[in-house]
């Protein structure tokens, strides 16, 4: 069976006055449906433009130059443009952190609802708003009928954002990208989302890239983590094991600056320095700089990937326990 999503050598790059500037760097990930994978960095490392990329969302300045983005076992990129229109929204579909990104609001969420529907799908008015109201109950929405009446301004942030995750259930997609959708909610509101979201992974089998800075929500919710570095993914494998025994120094480095992940009692120590810029990046290794375990190979020779499940690129990784 092919994986939901597979992405391969995915390689976007921006052109600046500095020059090109590869935010994304040969990525390469899969998602077997119903299964979520926290796509996890600092800001700047290269997540958001990274589902952009897979939605084929790259405008001018930039450019996809290189990879293949597979869902269930198709091309996207070898599509035409119209044929991609058709798979957006259908077999793959998009929460952003503002679900304002996604709601219209001067409509009344059941009638944006059942008009994403009808995009696709050729069915009743009334088919069209039944299909919303269950997208609503699979995200835990309680009096969904009533809720489809509502303007988005009379919803709490938490629930447009679960109106915006069930808009993009509509046509039960293969796969979800979501992009820091819970990052501006409270921690209470948050939690239940995130809840919902494990459960409908389950559920429907959709396939789910969790995009986010905050490794203590991959940790609850991920079932595989990829961690990205200045456009590369540094280390990747299940959740339980990256978080249990990080090899690569920078997601130790993020492990320890996390205050429910820490070790109590001991101080919480940050990553020294920054992100570096892309255009003016380090030799060898990008993370070198900032990294405790560097050595002269790390400035002079950029470390190769392994293909093992556990996968680190780093020339001194943390000893496997
Ligand atoms: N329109 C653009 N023009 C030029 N460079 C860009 C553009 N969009 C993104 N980039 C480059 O890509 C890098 C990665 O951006 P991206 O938004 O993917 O980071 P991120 O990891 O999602 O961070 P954040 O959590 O802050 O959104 C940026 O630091 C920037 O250098």
């Amino acid at each position: 069976m092919s994986a939901a999503l597979e992405v391969r050598g995915l390689t976007t790059q921006f052109s600046t006055r500095k020059g090109a500037v590869t935010a994304v760097n040969d990525v390469s990930f899969l998602v077997q449906p119903g299964r979520i994978l926290g796509l996890v960095g600092e800001s700047g490392s290269g997540k958001s433009v990274t589902g952009f990329s897979i939605m084929g969302l790259i405008d001018e300045p930039g450019k996809i130059t290189a990879g293949q983005v597979m869902v269930q076992g198709t091309d996207m990129r070898g599509m035409s443009l119209e044929e991609q229109r058709k798979m957006r929204g259908r077999a793959v579909s998009m929460v952003f952190q503002d679900p304002m990104m996604t709601l219209n609001p001067v409509l009344r969420v059941g009638d944006q609802m059942a008009m994403a529907v009808r995009v696709h799908d050729k069915v009743s008015k009334a088919a069209a708003w039944d299909r919303a109201r269950e997208a609503l109950e699979i995200v835990g929405i309680p009096a969904a009928v009533e809720r489809l009446q509502a303007y988005p301004h009379q919803l709490s942030g938490g629930m447009r954002q679960r109106v915006a995750i069930a808009t993009a259930l509509l046509h039960r997609p293969a796969v979800i990208i979501a992009d820091e959708p819970t990052t501006a909610l409270d921690v209470s509101i948050q939690g239940q989302i995130l809840a919902e979201v494990r459960r409908l992974a389950d559920e429907t089998g959709t396939a789910i890239v969790w995009v986010t800075h905050d490794l203590a929500v991959v940790s609850s919710l991920a079932d595989d983590i990829a961690v990205m570095y200045a456009g590369r993914i540094v280390e990747s494998g299940t959740a339980a094991e990256v978080i249990a025994n990080p090899r690569h120094p920078y997601t130790r480095g993020l492990i320890d600056s996390v205050p429910g992940l820490h070790e109590p009692g001991q101080d919480l120590p940050q990553i020294p320095g920054s992100t570096p810029q892309l255009a003016n990046l380090p030799s060898g290794c990008p993370f070198r700089p900032r990294c405790p375990r560097a050595t002269d190979i790390c400035a002079t020779i950029p470390p190769n990937t392994g293909t093992e499940a556990h996968a680190v690129l780093c020339h001194h990784p943390l000893e496997a326990t």
